[in-house]
Order: structure tokens, then C-alpha cells, then sequence
């Protein structure tokens, strides 16, 4: 049986790639633009390089015929928007649904989430074909390898492009969040944006990414999209997460409750994030974090 996995990040390439290694006896990885893979990640990379005026989710007909070509029985996906866009598009062409969002294999079932996170089930794929989006820490402890034989294949111009209209470098926290060991993050228990300094000053201290839960980018717009944890966001697994001012809705804890150890601030004794961390402090988020900081 013969595995595709297809990621943007070289991280999640090598997990997914060890996943399905646990699956199949051939992993397949379609590194489209110049994606860097670590040795031993996969049998086979096939390279799929971008043309200079073509956005990423226009590898999506290159992809079709390499799917067309190596007949997998499993397509590991890699949740970004990007890669979302195009294994959708091969998930059609294959006959097949996607199944979002998985957390965990049972079996032959897939446990993921669903209505927005309110609750989980376990599917199993209809089909010849079984396509997953698969979150970081489904596979722990899964193994990559194989000998990265690389394969180019000629670009096969969509249907319908993507016409890019223009393009700006975006500004980045600097911490990879994905990387990071440690992670503060912000919730609405930050009543005002030069608040969020409090976070970082913790963030400095532990030499900790900042994250935040999702009202705080939209609408209020204090932090940019690419940091906010959980369902429609970031799915985290490092080794601490400190959840201030977050009220532990399973919308935003999904995304970080693979953390190895959760510690969580909140002025509310009751609120729901205290049943789900190892430890939980009462206190207002004003006094905490400097608090903290003067002490780290
Ligand atoms: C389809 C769908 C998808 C969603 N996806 C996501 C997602 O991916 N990620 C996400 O984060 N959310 C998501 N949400 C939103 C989610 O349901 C919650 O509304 C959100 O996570 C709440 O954010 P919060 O905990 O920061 O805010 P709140 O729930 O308002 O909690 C704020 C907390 O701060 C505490 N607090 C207030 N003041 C202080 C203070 N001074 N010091 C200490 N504590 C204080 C309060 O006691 C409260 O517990 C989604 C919702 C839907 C419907």
C-alpha cells in the first residue's frame, strides 16, 4: 500500500511522513516549491517546483497527476490553507471526501472534530481512496525514513489559476510557534492591547513564543491571524503552554491540549481552562504576569 503526504512545512512533512509510514509500506512526499525534507523522511520525494507568476494552490492539477500516477490508497495532508486548497481539489478528482482536522487514528477510524470543535468523531474513509488533514502529534512516537530518492515532475498548468494581484512581506513574531517549546498566550482576559506587553515581558523571561486565542486577531485585530490556537488555528504541541486570560473554551483548547504541561492564569476560579491544565492560578493578569516576570 502506497502513502502521499503533502505539507508546506518541512516539520510537519517528517511527521506526517512518519505517520504514514505506520500505514503504508511505500510513503510518497510531493515537496511542491522548494520545501526542504531532512534525510530519511520518505521513499520517494517527488518535486513539483512553482513557476515564477503561479501561487501554491495552483500546484493543485500538478498534483492530480501525480496522485493519477502513484495510485496511493492514503493522502496525509498537512492542515494550511494552502495545502487545504489543493488536496481538496485532489480529493474530488479522486472521487473521495477529505476527512478534516484528525487528531488521532483508531483502527481503520479517524478521530477528528466537529461543529467547530463542540464535539469529536471517529470516520472511517468511504472510498478506495482515504484523504485526512492531520494536526501536529497524531503520530507521537512514529518514526520517519527511507532513502528520499527524488523525483521532478513537469508543472501542469490549472484549469483556473489564481490570478495574484499583488503581494506584500507579512511581519512575523519571530518565534516559530510550531517550534516553540514554550507558549504564552493572550485571551480576552487582556482588556486592552498595550496589555499584551505583559505577555511578552513573560515571553522574554521563558523564551516563549506568543500566541493567542482567536478574539483577539479578529475584530479587535491586536495580533496578526497566524498566531491564534485552536480548531480554525494553530494546533500546538509544546512542551509548556501558559493560557493567560483565556477562558478554556474547546474551540481554542483543541489547539493546545497536547501540550506536555498546561499552566493557565484567570481571575475567575470557575472558569472552564482550570479543569483542563496542571496548573492553574486565580489572579487578575495585571498582577500576575509582572509578578511572574520579576520572579523567572
Ligand atoms: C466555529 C468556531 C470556531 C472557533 N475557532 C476558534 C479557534 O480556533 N481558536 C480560538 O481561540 N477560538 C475559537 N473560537 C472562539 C471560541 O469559541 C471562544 O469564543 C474563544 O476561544 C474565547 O476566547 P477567550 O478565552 O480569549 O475569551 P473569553 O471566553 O471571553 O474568556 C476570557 C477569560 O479571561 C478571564 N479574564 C478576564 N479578565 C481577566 C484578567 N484581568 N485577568 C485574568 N483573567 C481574566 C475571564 O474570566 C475569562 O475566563 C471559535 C468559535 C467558533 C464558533
Amino acid at each position: 500500500m502506497k502513502a502521499l503526504v503533502l505539507a508546506e512545512r518541512s516539520d510537519a512533512a517528517r511527521e506526517l511522513a512518519a505517520g504514514a509510514r505506520t500505514m503504508a509500506d511505500e510513503v510518497v512526499l510531493v515537496a511542491i516549491g522548494g520545501l526542504e525534507v531532512a534525510d530519511g523522511t520518505a521513499d520517494k520525494i517527488i518535486r513539483i517546483a512553482l513557476p515564477a507568476d503561479a501561487v501554491y494552490d495552483d500546484a493543485y492539477a500538478t498534483v492530480i497527476s501525480v496522485f493519477d500516477a502513484e495510485q496511493p490508497a492514503v493522502i496525509l495532508a498537512e492542515p494550511t490553507r494552502h495545502v487545504k486548497s489543493v488536496v481538496g481539489r485532489v480529493a474530488a478528482h479522486a472521487n473521495t471526501s477529505v476527512i478534516t482536522d484528525v487528531m488521532s487514528f483508531e483502527g481503520v477510524g479517524a478521530r477528528s472534530l466537529y461543529f467547530g470543535g463542540v464535539a469529536e468523531r471517529v470516520q472511517k474513509a468511504a472510498g478506495d481512496v482515504a484523504v485526512y488533514t492531520v494536526g501536529a502529534g497524531a503520530f507521537e512516537g512514529a518514526e520517519a525514513s527511507g532513502a528520499n530518492a527524488v523525483e521532478e515532475v513537469a508543472w501542469v498548468a490549472p484549469a483556473s489559476a489564481v490570478r495574484l494581484v499583488s503581494s506584500k512581506p507579512r511581519a512575523l513574531s519571530g518565534v516559530d510557534l510550531n517550534k516553540a517549546d514554550v507558549v504564552v498566550a493572550a485571551g480576552r482576559g487582556f482588556a486592552e492591547e498595550p496589555e499584551l506587553d505583559l505577555a511578552r515581558a513573560l515571553c522574554d523571561k521563558l523564551g516563549a513564543g506568543l500566541a493567542c486565542s482567536r478574539p483577539l486577531t479578529e475584530g479587535v485585530d491586536w495580533l496578526p491571524s497566524e498566531l491564534y490556537v485552536g480548531v480554525s488555528g494553530l494546533m500546538l504541541s509544546p512542551k509548556v503552554y501558559v493560557a493567560c486570560g483565556i477562558s478554556g473554551q474547546m474551540q481554542h483548547m483543541v489547539g493546545c491540549n497536547r501540550a506536555g504541561t498546561m499552566f493557565a492564569i484567570n481571575k475567575d476560579k470557575n472558569a472552564p481552562v482550570f479543569k483542563q491544565c496542571d496548573y492553574g492560578l486565580v489572579g487578575d493578569v495585571k498582577d500576575v504576569l509582572p509578578a511572574l516576570a520579576a520572579a523567572l
